[in-house]
């Protein structure tokens, strides 16, 4: 067990990415707090996650809570203090990616998506750092940003630019946090089957193209990022901070 009786908070835990990486930290011997939107269409998947945790033999709890507001990081950490005496790990997943073309973009999605995808990751990381380094026994911070964060895509103007600034903010806050025995890392998913590419990827056209693109031969499962995930929260991972973690099946170097 990598992670036996540590803290853990996951947002956008009630399905996809987070729940995989929510299962497998406890899988791994976590408690977790499970963020999510608080959306009542969320609330069971939350409390189904609960349950699922509770089966492995270890503690959860759900907070509903907008990712994009600024004070819902401070909810998760006391969450996370109040049940389970603090913070080791934090994991930013929270995200949404409203595809659309760019010289059309409405306001809104724009705004909207940067918002959830990078204001509230800021605030969310600034509150578990605040709350690690009160502990004084260190951390870990782990962004879920993406390939999309070093390559383009025309329907995501809005998004990659998130996927680079999370990236970004952990690269500054390895750097400003290190002296606190804080790790900040990122992972970089590729192309995985989850709800916010559903409708993109039900065109076969499209899902065949992205298969083809991927040496390993298949896009990704949430399962696959729950392991990374794991390691770079894990004391297996002690001298790694600032780093990114790509992990795309190759899709990246696959120039041709
Ligand atoms: N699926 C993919 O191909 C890739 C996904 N990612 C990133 O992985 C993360 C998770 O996405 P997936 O699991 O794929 O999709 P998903 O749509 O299944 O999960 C997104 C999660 O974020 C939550 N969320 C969305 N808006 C929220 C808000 N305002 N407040 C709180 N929670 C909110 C959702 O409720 C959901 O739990 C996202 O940050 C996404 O950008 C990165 C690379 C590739
Ligand atoms: C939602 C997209 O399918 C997904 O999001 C990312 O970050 C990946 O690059 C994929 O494009």
């Amino acid at each position: 067990m990598l992670l036996k009786d540590k803290s853990v908070i996951i947002t956008g835990a009630s399905r996809g990415i987070g729940k995989a990486a929510a299962l497998e930290c406890a899988r791994h011997g976590a408690n977790v707090v499970i963020g999510y939107s608080g959306r009542e269409s969320s609330k069971p998947k939350a409390e189904k996650l609960i349950a699922e945790i509770n089966e492995l033999g270890r503690r959860a709890v759900a907070v509903g809570a907008p990712a994009g507001d600024p004070e819902t990081g401070e909810l998760l950490v006391k969450a996370a203090v109040d049940n389970f005496g603090g913070v080791d790990v934090f994991v930013n997943n929270a995200g949404i990616c409203p595809f659309h073309s760019f010289l059309d973009m409405p306001k809104e999605i724009y705004l909207e998506t940067v918002n959830t995808n990078l204001n509230g990751a800021f605030f969310a990381v600034q509150a578990a750092a605040n709350q690690m380094k009160k502990q004084g026994r260190g951390g870990a911070i782990i962004a879920v940003s993406s390939i999309s964060a070093l390559v383009g895509g025309a329907m995501q103007t809005h998004y990659t630019p998130t996927k680079a600034g999370v990236l970004s903010l952990m690269q500054s806050c390895a750097v400003a946090l290190g002296q606190y025995g804080i790790r900040c890392n990122a992972v970089l998913p590729g192309t995985i089957e989850t709800d916010i590419n559903a409708d993109d990827l039900s065109d076969k056209e499209k899902h065949d193209y992205m298969v083809s693109r991927t040496p390993l031969g298949r896009l990704g499962k949430p399962e696959d990022i729950g392991g990374p995930i794991v390691f770079l929260a894990s004391d297996m991972a002690s001298y790694v901070t600032g780093a990114s973690l790509l992990v795309d099946g190759g899709m990246f170097v696959n120039l041709q």
